[in-house]
């Protein structure tokens, strides 16, 4: 009924390759961070860490973008163990939408209970300025729009059911801790909250696509985060997400500005240091309150 739609994606393949990593490191971790573009260095934060380049690991895809490292880094965060993937994957890159989520249900496989994913994105909301650190509180997901949802195909209710819910994506009490840790560390000034538009990738919108959007209600416009998020619900984790705005996406037809990758690697430089604490803290007060 769904040709080839579950084909290397299965509960047993996703199992094998979870039972391989548990296999090689002592770490159960209970969070699992997505590192966005540029925004690596989170995973460097982990302290005992035991890495594996997405190369030697069984059925894994392989990044192929500037930015995304290609390692899975297990280790502790202030004595929480954690996993983290240094890199991700896109749609633009050519895989199959559920290749590139597969790594969500590794990670529930391993025993991941909260999900942290970040994001380097454009501004769409008028009131935002590059370096701002954006909690996301929802998405649109343009893909699924057409039909590219990462769970079409056979479902496996060892992972979750049929239909499942998205209106609580994004979970609430994850998001006032990041606004209050955030508020804490004097981060107030360019912390911000907003609704994340995913698109395809690779090219940059256009200036009418952008204008588009923003009318849609997207605050930020990515390539990513939707679909991994859209997984992770389905098998019940609970979902963190961050963007951090790396460029202003244009809108205006007398702008001179043009997007690119190295202006968005650039902002990531810049920010990563308050990311970085931000996320660190949280996952510190998570355990101190129960959150995972
Ligand atoms: O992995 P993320 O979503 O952070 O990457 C963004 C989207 C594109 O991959 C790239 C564009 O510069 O950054
Ligand atoms: O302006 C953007 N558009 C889409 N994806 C992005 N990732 C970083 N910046 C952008």
């Amino acid at each position: 009924m769904y040709p080839e739609a579950n084909k290397g994606y299965t509960y047993e393949d996703c199992k094998t390759t979870a039972d391989w990593l548990l296999a090689q490191t002592y770490i159960r971790p209970t969070v699992g961070i997505v590192c966005g573009s540029g925004l690596g260095g989170l995973a460097d934060m982990l302290k005992d860490q035991v890495a594996f380049n997405y190369k030697d690991i069984p059925n894994f895809p392989q990044s192929t973008v500037h930015g995304h490292a290609g390692r899975l880094v297990f280790g502790t965060l202030k004595g929480r163990p954690c996993v983290c993937m240094q890199g991700r994957f896109h749609l633009y890159e050519g895989y199959p939408i559920q290749k590139i989520t597969l790594p969500m249900r590794i990670f529930k496989l391993l025993g991941v209970e909260t999900v942290i994913l970040t994001n380097a994105a454009g501004g769409l909301n008028q009131d935002f300025k590059v370096g701002d650190v954006m909690i996301i509180k929802d998405h649109l997901n343009i893909p699924g729009f057409t039909g590219n949802n990462p769970l079409t195909g056979p479902n496996d209710d060892r992972f979750g059911v049929r239909f499942p819910c998205m209106s609580d994506a994004y979970d609430r009490e994850l998001q006032q801790l990041a606004m209050d840790v955030g508020q804490e560390l004097g981060y107030g000034d360019f912390l911000r909250e907003g609704v994340y538009c995913v698109l395809g990738g690779p090219s940059f919108e256009t200036i009418a696509e952008s204008r588009m959007l923003h009318k849609l209600g997207a605050d930020a416009v990515g390539m990513s985060t939707g679909p991994e998020v859209i997984v992770a619900r389905h098998c019940g984790m609970r979902v963190f997400a961050l963007s951090l705005i790396t460029n202003q996406a244009v809108m205006d037809y007398d702008s001179e500005e043009k997007a690119n990758h190295e202006e968005v690697l650039q902002t990531g430089k810049e920010r990563a240091a308050q990311l970085e604490r931000l996320v660190t803290t949280m996952v510190t007060r998570m355990e101190h309150n129960n959150y995972a």
